[in-house]
């Protein structure tokens, strides 16, 4: 039967009681203080997975099974409720919607007058007693037949009146929970004062209902969903009973108590299942937009009649049902924090996380808004975090679940310069922005392409390349060849000799053999190596250009992918590229076979056909090179740079302080050179 569900059965008793015992921890923690380790869903699963194995092992079903009580039989109280407050049976599904109901019409034996729809909040359930119109007593769920006096947190939650206008003695039966912005603004507070945020609004309202004694204070919400009288035999108390689900909620509402209604999805009576159905799609909907949490719909038979004879289970009422919504929340890791530099200078982070499935999608980059949102929140690298998805909702991090820490986790990382150019970061705004602005990107791209890997032209620094793209003397860096002696010379800081020096590197670049170009040219999917390997396969601009999407995949390391990239990526460059060579810049690779013929490597050369790793801190002739100039040297030797050690790897360059590689190559008995081996080796080329 699990396999149905798709979830892997529970093996044996053992796995079974070892099931019972996660989800006993997690309930309690859950309606506890709110510190479960678990998110809805993986909770939801594993109860799944328990009374599925009930099904089967009848026999077997452990005393404290989760399953067919009220909060999972985790919780107790001893605050006697006058009438239980009991759970919802849930439906997931249309169908299942159309079944429950025609089970309670049988029941009945008659059809539904009216129903009832609302949403279904995720917040904790309490009971709020009102004494001669005096809220007087605050209690909890608990097992659902007695509950926990919370009565200290009178005066804080909003939407629960100290005073009614009217002297009434009721108990208002709802939802205390955290809408967003006052989740927000807890954990703002909570980090203030302790660095402790709340995982979740959930948590948070669980935690805070319980809290007695802090230094700040916490907002919370109630909507309520029921109300009943509080005296036996009055007239109130007789019409509350007898009076339709939506009759009360709107006496309720008239007393000055928020209701559902009071969370943008509103409460509705619908004449039949056809209208239920279409009132679900509408709040499913909102269900992004409404600044709360709801995890469902409620549907309920209105007519008190119907309510009275249908009845209850031990665990929830025969006349309400829970149309469950697929989970939004998840529970995931942080792995990483990049930041990106958007078109007109904003630096935002983005939140790179462990995959995770939420409502439909698979989910590995989430938003986390600016860099004061990190702080606010209290984030850590390597935290298991929350992490919010709901339609077409773009996901969030919602904040860290602290009591899942192990000690590992590290602070994240804030940007001193821009991550693109490099430059100063204006960091007066929750927004932070690269203070080159809409410049921000060229500054980049053509510090980029005068850079040692690239077009070599050392005098030119980043402050000229800022005070040319401010002057306006260039756009891109194929403006660079063309630029007038006297406007340079005019710059701040320019004098006869800078200009001329500079002028004569420029002009010096023009003749850089085409790898040098393209690399310059900043494509992406190509870096320096890349792109020496297509100018050496294309050998000039004009091939390259012409290539097309096939043509490319002929490049070592280029897929189906990449090679789109590129062919958009040449495309949009087109007019940087015709400015460059009306400018007279070479477009050629001196030295690369031509065209089509080009041999797969020159067999003159050291390394043709071989493919080198390099490890460890080199030595010798080879002392001064950084890796990349290690990888440079190996493929102007004729053989292919690689960094991870495989069977198809024909050589270990392995220096000082060699790890693993060397013990892989070993095992693999891939040949082992020292730096000094292999300067010997590639000696024409150093
Ligand atoms: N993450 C965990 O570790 C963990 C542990 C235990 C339970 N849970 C979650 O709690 C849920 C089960 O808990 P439950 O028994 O409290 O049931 P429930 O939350 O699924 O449904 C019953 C409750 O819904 C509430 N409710 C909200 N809106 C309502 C409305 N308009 N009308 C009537 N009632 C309304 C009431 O408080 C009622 O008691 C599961 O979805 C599960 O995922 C999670
Ligand atoms: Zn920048």
């Amino acid at each position: 039967m699990t396999e149905a569900l798709g979830l892997p059965a529970l093996g044996d008793e053992a796995a079974y009681r070892q099931a019972v015992a996660e989800a006993v921890a997690a309930a309690a923690a859950y309606y506890g203080d709110g510190s479960t380790a678990l998110d809805d869903d993986t909770y939801d699963r594993l109860v799944r997975r328990i009374a599925a194995y009930e099904d089967g092992h009848p026999g077997e079903v452990a005393p404290d099974s989760p399953t067919g009580k009220v909060a999972g039989g985790a919780v107790s109280g001893d605050v006697p409720h006058t009438v239980p407050m009991l759970s919802l049976d849930n439906v997931f599904s249309p169908e299942q919607l159309t079944a429950w109901a025609a089970g309670l019409e049988r029941r009945l034996d008659r059809p539904v007058g009216a129903w009832s729809v609302e949403p279904k909040l995720d917040g904790l359930a309490i009971a709020a007693r009102y004494r001669d119109g005096r809220l007087v007593q605050l209690v909890t769920r608990g097992d659902g037949t007695a509950g926990e006096d919370v009565s200290h947190a009178i005066g804080t939650i909003v939407g629960l009146p100290e005073r009614l206008p009217a002297p009434v003695s009721v108990e208002m039966r709802g939802e205390v929970m955290m809408t967003a912005a006052q989740f927000e603004a807890a954990n703002l507070i909570r980090v203030q004062h302790e660095g402790t945020p709340f995982s979740n609004a959930r948590s948070g309202a669980a935690g805070t209902l319980r809290a007695r004694e802090r230094p700040y204070k916490v907002e919370l919400s109630f909507f309520g969903y029921g109300a009943l009288g509080l005296t036996p035999g009055t007239d109130l108390t007789r019409r509350l009973q007898e009076s339709a689900h939506s009759e009360v909620m709107t006496y309720v509402a008239g007393l000055g108590v928020q209701t559902t209604t009071a969370t943008g999805a509103g409460i509705t009576t619908a004449a039949d299942l056809e209208d239920v159905r279409r009132r679900i799609e509408e709040i499913a909907t909102l269900r992004a937009e409404l600044g709360l949490g709801i995890d469902g719909i409620v549907i309920k038979a209105d007519a008190a009649a119907d309510q009275i004879e249908a009845g209850f289970s031990s665990r929830a009422p025969r006349w309400a049902i829970a149309y469950k919504l697929p989970a939004v929340e998840k529970i995931t890791r942080l792995l990483e924090v990049e930041w990106n530099v958007g078109r007109t200078g904003v630096i935002a982070p983005r939140a790179v996380l462990s995959p995770v499935q939420i409502d439909g999608t698979t989910v590995t980059y989430a938003t986390l808004h600016n860099a004061a949102d990190i702080g606010r929140r209290g984030l850590l690298l390597g935290d298991h975090v929350t992490v919010y998805k709901a339609g077409d909702v773009i996901p969030r991090v919602e904040a860290p679940v602290v009591h899942l820490r192990t000690g590992a986790e590290t602070p994240i990382a804030m940007p001193a310069v821009c991550p693109r150019c490099g430059g100063d970061i204006d960091t007066s705004q929750q927004r932070w922005r690269c203070v080159q602005g809409r410049l921000c990107h060229a500054l980049a791209s053509i510090s980029y392409a005068v850079a040692r890997d690239a077009l070599d032209i050392e005098t030119l620094g980043r402050t000229r390349i800022e005070a040319m793209l401010h002057a306006g003397l260039i756009a891109d860096f194929a403006d660079l060849f063309t630029l007038d002696h006297d406007a340079v010379l005019g710059l701040e800081r320019m004098g006869e000799t800078s200009t001329a020096n500079l002028l004569a590197a420029i002009e010096a670049a023009k003749a850089k053999p085409l790898n040098k170009v393209f690399c310059a040219l900043g494509v992406q999917g190509t870096g320096r190596r890349m792109s020496r390997r297509i100018a050496r396969h294309f050998t000039t601009m004009e091939a390259i250009r012409g290539a097309g999407i096939e043509a490319l995949q002929e490049v070592e390391g280029i897929g189906p992918e990449r090679a789109a990239l590129i062919t958009r990526e040449l495309h949009d460059l087109a007019p940087v590229i015709d400015k460059l060579i009306a400018a007279g810049v070479s477009m050629t690779e001196p030295g690369a076979a031509t065209g089509e013929q080009a041999p797969p490597g020159d067999p003159d050369l050291p390394l043709t056909g071989m493919t080198v790793v390099v490890t460890g801190s080199m030595t010798g002739p080879l002392a001064a090179l950084s890796r990349n100039e290690m990888n440079d040297l190996i493929e102007r030797a004729g053989g292919k740079a690689s960094s991870g050690v495989s069977t198809k790897t024909s050589l270990l360059v392995a220096g000082e302080k060699a790890g693993s590689k060397k013990d892989k190559a070993a095992g693999l008995s891939v040949p082992i050179a020292s730096p000094e081996e292999f300067a010997e080796m590639v000696e024409a080329f150093l």
